[in-house]
């Protein structure tokens, strides 16, 4: 906890939430606050994608579709922004045009970013990311337990030879030992895949499987169980592939895929994982050219919402009240 109470969001019942640039939940930006508890930071990459571009655009996209977000959160009971103290990093400009330095950066930045035990909720950006993100959480933190919402593997090996993309970052995470090999979830996944071998290299990778299906068939609270005694006590980074819900709660997105989950699954999920170590996260493939109504920009900012509350929950045995206002 700071010493002063953190520096919170702009009031909206002063300047109307629809005025000005936007920040992440209206937060202010990282150099308007000291140390920052909790970071927010945009990740405008989509060079790794093998269909629709676009998530370049995302993070600004989920800043706008955040604009409406509230400071009590009931049903975690905490006030993130009181709790701790969030700021908005703004984007890491990384190449476009060259994947290898794209993820050089990112990792190096994620990594000061976190330097002083900050942690880092980012916005995408396509699934490439994932990689130096969990490369910089393992290396603060060692191997980590891996929740990955998406309805894919993102394990496969290559895509035109290219071992850096979209598809691929959880099976190079996994070659590299940065991942808790006896924690590893997918949740959501479903959809074709190229054949069953794709199933059993995942599973040789040390992953576990909760398809879409089996979160309607077992219900939240099953999966939130099952979830929580694999994960256990390790230090956890939770990756959020916003195609994880179905293409009506998240139409823009690169990749979508039929018989997805709900928006309300998913937040209910993440609210079921309150108390657990999480350390980092990310929430990418919101790309807002294929949105309608900010749909999926809306669900992304909750989500990440979500995920800054179960951060600030660590910082908060009490829910302390509002904090300072801008
Ligand atoms: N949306 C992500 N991250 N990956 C999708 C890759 C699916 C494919 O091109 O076969
Ligand atoms: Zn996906
Ligand atoms: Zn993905």
């Amino acid at each position: 906890m700071t010493a002063q109470p953190p520096i919170g969001p702009v009031d909206s019942s002063v300047i109307p939430r629809f005025a000005g640039p936007a920040t992440f939940a209206r937060l202010p930006r990282t150099d308007q606050v000291g140390h920052a508890d909790v970071v927010v930071a945009g990740v405008p990459f989509d060079t790794g994608v093998s269909y629709r571009p676009g998530a370049r655009f995302g993070p600004n996209a989920v800043r706008e579709g955040s604009r409406l977000l509230r400071p009590y959160h009931p049903g975690l009971d905490v006030s993130p922004f009181a709790s701790a103290q969030v700021a908005d990093a703004g984007d890491i400009p990384v190449n476009p045009y060259d994947i290898g330095r794209a993820i050089e950066t990112l990792q190096h930045e994620a990594t000061e970013l976190t330097a002083g035990g900050t942690r880092l909720v980012t916005l995408g950006g396509d699934h490439t990311i994932a990689l130096p993100l969990l490369r910089a959480a393992a290396e603060r933190h060692g191997p980590v337990a891996l929740l990955h919402f998406d309805a894919h593997l993102d394990t496969w090996d290559t895509y035109f030879g290219e071992r850096y993309t979209h598809g691929t970052p959880f099976r190079r995470a996994a070659e590299e030992g940065i991942l808790d090999t006896s924690a590893l979830s997918h949740v959501g996944t479903r959809g074709p895949l190229y054949g069953r071998g794709d199933l059993d290299e995942d599973s040789r990778l040390g992953f576990g499987i909760v398809t879409s299906g089996d979160v309607l068939r077992r219900g939240v609270a099953e999966t939130v169980d099952a979830l929580r005694q694999r994960i256990g006590d390790r230090p956890l980074y939770i990756s959020v592939d916003i195609d994880v819900l179905d293409p009506a709660h998240a139409p823009g997105t690169g990749t979508p895929e039929a018989g997805g989950m709900t928006s309300r699954e998913l937040l209910e999920i993440l609210r079921g994982l309150a108390g657990c170590n999480l350390v980092g996260a990310d929430v990418v493939e919101v790309a807002p050219a294929y949105d309608h109504a900010e749909i999926t920009a809306i669900a992304a900012a909750h989500v990440a919402y979500d995920l800054v509350s179960l951060l600030a929950l660590r910082h908060a045995p009490a829910d302390p009240g509002p904090g300072r206002q801008q």
